[in-house]
C-alpha cells in the first residue's frame, strides 16, 4: 500500500473516494475552542491534525498539507506535519505536501531529498510526500532535480501553472515571445512526461479554480497531466470552474479545499458538531464537483 507510486494513488484513490483532497492549514483563529485548549500553547497543532484526520479518514483520499502553516510554529509545527504526513500515507491518503518549492539545481535536488526521497535512499524521510508542489519561476533546470527524484521513486509533482490569487495574471497571463507564460509553463510540465506512455503523468499542473477560461485553455495543453485546483470555498472558485479543468478521464484532476472544510464561525461548538460540520461540507463539495464522465461520452 505504501509503495505504490503516485499515479497509482491518484487513479485508485479517486476510483474510491471522488477527487476531493482535505487540505490541512491549520490557523488558530479559525478553528474552536475545545481544540485550543489541548495540553501546552503549541501542542493543539498536533491535536488539531489528528482530528481532522479522524474525521475525513474513509471518506476522503487525499490530503495536503500547507507547509507554512506548519513552519510558522517552529519546531513544534514541523513535528506535526512529519505525523500527520506520516499517519495519513499509513492510512492509504494520498499525501501532497504544498510547499512550493523552486531554487537552483543544487539547491533545489536537497529540496528533493528533504521531500520526496524515502528515508533509506539520501532523505530524511521526516517529511516524505507522494507528490510535492513547485514553483518554476527559475526555469526548466530548476525543476530537473524534482524530476528525477520523482522518477526515481515514483513520486508526483504538481507545478504552478496558473494560480488561484487575485495578482496571479500580473506575470502568468503576459506574453513572453509568442507564447503566454503560462502556456509555456504548460508545455514544459507537457514535456517532463515521455511521450511512449499512454496514461496520466505524474507531472501535474497547479491551476486555480477561480480562472475558468483560462483552466480550459490550458488543460488542452495538457491532455495527460493530473491537474490540482485549489480556490474552490474561501476563494470563490465554483464547480462550474472545476468542470472546465477536467480532461476526458477520471482520474485526472484534483480538487483541494482548506478553509471551505474547516473553518468555523462559531468557535465555542463541541468536538462532535465540529465533526459533523465537517463530515456534512465534505459530502457537500464532493457532490458538486462530481461529474459523470458517462453522461457527457
Ligand atoms: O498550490 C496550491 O495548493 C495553491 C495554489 C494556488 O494557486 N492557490 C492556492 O490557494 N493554493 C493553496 O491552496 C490552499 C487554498 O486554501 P483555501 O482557499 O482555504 O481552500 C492554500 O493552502 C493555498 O496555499
Amino acid at each position: 500500500m505504501e509503495n505504490r507510486r503516485w499515479v497509482e494513488i491518484v487513479e485508485e484513490n479517486i476510483q474510491r473516494f471522488g477527487d476531493l483532497v482535505v487540505g490541512i492549514d491549520p490557523f488558530l483563529p479559525d478553528i474552536p475552542h475545545v481544540l485550543r485548549q489541548a495540553g501546552d500553547a503549541e501542542s493543539w497543532i498536533s491535536g488539531y491534525v489528528d482530528f481532522i484526520l479522524d474525521t475525513v479518514e474513509g471518506s476522503v483520499g487525499f490530503v495536503k498539507f500547507q507547509s507554512a502553516y506548519f513552519e510558522s510554529h517552529g519546531l513544534v509545527g514541523l513535528a506535526a506535519l512529519s505525523a500527520g504526513m506520516k499517519r495519513a500515507k499509513a492510512a492509504g491518503m494520498g499525501v501532497i505536501l504544498d510547499a512550493k518549492r523552486g531554487d537552483i539545481g543544487a539547491t533545489a535536488a536537497a529540496y528533493a531529498r528533504a521531500y520526496l526521497a524515502p528515508g533509506s535512499e539520501g532523505g530524511s524521510g521526516d517529511f516524505e510526500a507522494d507528490c510535492l508542489t513547485i514553483n518554476p519561476l527559475m526555469g526548466p533546470d530548476s525543476l530537473d532535480p524534482f524530476v528525477e527524484c520523482a522518477n526515481r521513486f515514483g513520486k508526483g509533482l504538481f507545478v504552478l501553472c496558473r494560480t488561484s490569487n487575485p495578482g496571479a495574471g500580473w506575470l502568468q497571463d503576459k506574453m513572453a515571445g509568442n507564447r503566454l507564460i503560462s502556456d509555456r509553463v504548460a508545455d514544459l510540465i507537457g514535456a517532463l512526461s515521455s511521450p511512449e506512455t499512454g496514461s496520466l503523468s505524474p507531472f501535474g499542473a497547479v491551476i486555480g479554480a477561480t480562472v475558468p477560461q483560462e483552466g480550459r485553455r490550458l488543460r488542452q495543453l495538457l491532455p495527460r497531466s493530473i491537474i490540482l485546483a485549489p480556490g474552490l470555498g474561501a476563494q470563490g472558485g465554483d464547480a462550474a470552474s472545476i468542470h472546465s479543468l477536467r480532461g476526458n478521464r477520471s482520474g485526472d484532476l484534483l480538487v483541494p479545499v482548506s478553509r471551505g472544510l474547516t473553518r468555523i464561525e462559531d468557535r465555542d461548538v463541541s468536538l462532535e458538531r465540529y465533526r459533523a460540520v465537517i463530515q456534512e461540507r465534505v459530502d457537500q463539495f464532493k457532490a458538486a464537483i462530481v461529474y459523470d464522465y458517462h453522461m457527457t461520452a
